[in-house]
Formats: structure tokens, C-alpha cells, sequence
């Protein structure tokens, strides 16, 4: 069996002034992958996905969607976009907007399903600048739905949601994944990466620093988290503890990063008052902070 390849960039950068943007990326989606792009402010995820979707032309290297260019892919309704803003007329009714859409493709969904399958059906004869941020993004959700694309485009979709709106989101995106949909989203949070996606490629200064799965880049985090009540502790004697990597202060609350917790946990029992010790692995947290100071790999494409 042949898999198709959804998504190709190869070599792309982009440089804005002074600014380089996206700084030579490599990636490939394969057909039905849940892919999130994560990283911080200004990592160049945004400007990744606008040169996926041809909204902006790379400096230089290719980006193919479904073996073509990605405007070909657009106008054949492969793909659905939900960008962070635009594509909305304030003063449309939800229904109204999602008729004009429908309208520009040749196999689109009824609105009705797009409505319901985004969970905005009592929202339809609502008009759209009295609605708040969440509701904005679910009728942006039911415009990227509406064409039936292969493949979803979603740069950081629960951005103004609150934390029920964002459990819904994800339930109904998980509806499309389910019927074998292809998706790549941009976001800021950890938990949704870890929840939502198949795959986590994490960006930083334009580069893919990692790229995997949630538990493999957790996995590539050795070491241990220590939570402590150690009054009086000195602080400067325990950073310089071998395997230590970091110490921080809550009060009398340590937390320690270590590479080495057993040498660590002897030290704290042995020399000092430590007291109601907690344990814990590493999660994806730690390791996005860990790779995105650079301690976590020596190469850039450790896990590529
Ligand atoms: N149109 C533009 N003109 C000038 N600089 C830009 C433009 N778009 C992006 N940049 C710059 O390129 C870099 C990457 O930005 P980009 O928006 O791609 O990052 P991001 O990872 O999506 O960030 P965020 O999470 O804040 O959305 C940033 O330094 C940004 O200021």
C-alpha cells in the first residue's frame, strides 16, 4: 500500500528584513496525521503554515500539498484553513457566511452539518460581531469544515476559548480526524499537543528543533522532577549537586530538575531536613523547555 504524502516542505526559508522567519524547514505529513506545530512567540510556526497554504512565497525551497502546488490544492477544496483572524464579515449572519462559503466550493457539505458538526447550530441567525471570541472560532472551524477537505489547517484554533469551549473544539475536531482527515494545527499549549496530536514538531528561531511523538520527546527528557519541603536549604550547595540541572524556590518548596534523583534524594535525606518528597518523570513541559534552551539535544534533529 502506497502512502500518500499530504504535506511536503523541503528546505523552505523566509526571511522578513532583518528577520529570519523560517530558517530551513523539512516536513512531510503523511495522509491522515494529526500533526502539532508547537512553540513559542515568534518561533516562526504562523509563517510556516502561510507558506503551506501560498499565502506567502518562501525565499527559498519547495512546498508541495497532495503532489501539487498548495494553491492547486485549495482550489480543488483539499484543504480547509482556520487562520487566528480574518475570512469573517462582521456584519453576516453565521448562517449567511457559511452560505457564501459553501458557495465557493464544488462539494461542500450542507451548512447545516457544518453548523452541527462544529456545534454552532443555535448560533445560525446570530450575526457574527456579537458573537464572542470561542463562538468566532467554531464558525471559523465550520468554514475550514465545509468544503469536505483531506486535509485541515488550524493555526492555534482555541485561542480566546475558554477551557469548556476548548474540550468541545477538540471533541468535534476529533469527529474529524476520526473519518480519516488530515491535520496540522499551530498552539501555544502543551495539553493539547500531548492530547490531540499523533505527532509534535516543535519549532524555535524557524528551525524544527524535534519531532515526534508527545512520548518520544518527553522520553528524550531523561531525568526527574523533586518537589521538597527543606527548611533553610542552601540553595547554591544543591545546584552544584552532580546531575542538578536546576533548583527553584517556593518559600521552604524546592523543586529540583535532575538528571540523577537517586544521588540527589540521598543527598537531600543525609544532609538535610528535607520532608514530604515527591518524585515525578519528566513531561512534555520539561521537555519542550529543556530542548528549547538547547540542553536537551546536541544535534538539531535528534529526533527527526
Ligand atoms: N509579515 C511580517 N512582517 C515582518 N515580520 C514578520 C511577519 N510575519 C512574521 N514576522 C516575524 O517572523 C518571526 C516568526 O513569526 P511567526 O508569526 O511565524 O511565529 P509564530 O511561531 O507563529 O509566533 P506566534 O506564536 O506568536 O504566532 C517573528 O519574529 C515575527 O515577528
Amino acid at each position: 500500500m502506497t502512502t500518500t504524502t499530504a504535506v511536503s516542505l523541503m528546505g523552505v526559508t523566509k526571511k522578513y528584513g532583518a528577520v529570519q522567519a523560517v530558517a530551513g524547514v523539512d516536513l512531510s505529513i503523511r495522509a491522515g496525521e494529526v500533526v502539532a506545530l508547537l512553540g513559542p512567540n515568534g518561533a516562526g510556526k504562523s509563517t510556516t503554515i502561510e507558506m503551506l497554504l501560498g499565502l506567502v512565497r518562501p525565499d527559498q525551497g519547495s512546498v508541495q500539498v497532495y503532489g501539487g502546488s498548495p494553491e492547486e490544492a485549495i482550489a480543488k477544496g483539499q484543504v480547509g484553513v482556520m487562520l487566528q483572524s480574518g475570512g469573517i464579515i462582521e456584519d453576516a449572519k453565521v448562517g449567511e457566511l457559511l452560505n457564501l462559503v459553501a458557495g465557493l466550493h464544488s462539494k461542500p457539505m450542507p451548512v447545516q452539518e457544518a453548523l452541527d458538526r462544529a456545534g454552532i447550530a443555535d448560533l445560525s441567525g446570530r450575526t457574527m460581531k456579537g458573537l464572542s471570541g470561542g463562538q468566532k472560532q467554531r464558525v471559523r472551524f465550520a468554514m475550514a469544515i465545509i468544503p469536505q477537505p483531506d486535509l485541515i489547517v488550524l493555526d492555534e484554533p482555541t485561542t480566546g476559548m475558554d477551557v469548556e469551549s476548548r474540550r468541545d473544539f477538540w471533541a468535534s475536531m476529533h469527529a474529524e480526524t476520526a473519518r480519516g482527515r488530515t491535520v496540522l494545527f499551530a498552539t501555544h499549549y502543551l495539553e493539547e499537543a500531548d492530547s490531540y496530536a499523533d505527532r509534535v514538531v516543535l519549532m524555535r528561531n524557524g528551525k524544527i528543533v524535534a519531532d515526534g511523538t508527545a512520548a518520544q520527546i518527553k522520553a528524550s527528557v531523561s531525568g526527574r522532577r523533586i518537589r521538597a519541603t527543606v527548611p533553610g536549604a542552601n540553595v547554591t550547595a544543591l545546584a552544584a549537586l552532580p546531575g542538578v540541572r536546576t533548583v527553584e524556590t517556593r518559600g521552604d518548596v524546592l523543586l529540583l530538575q535532575c538528571a540523577d534523583s537517586d544521588n540527589t534524594l540521598r543527598y537531600l535525606l543525609s544532609n538535610t531536613p528535607a520532608h514530604d518528597i515527591e518524585v515525578t518523570s519528566a513531561d512534555l513541559e520539561d521537555a519542550v523547555l529543556a530542548i528549547s534552551d538547547g540542553s536537551a539535544f546536541q544535534g538539531e534533529e535528534s529526533l527527526a
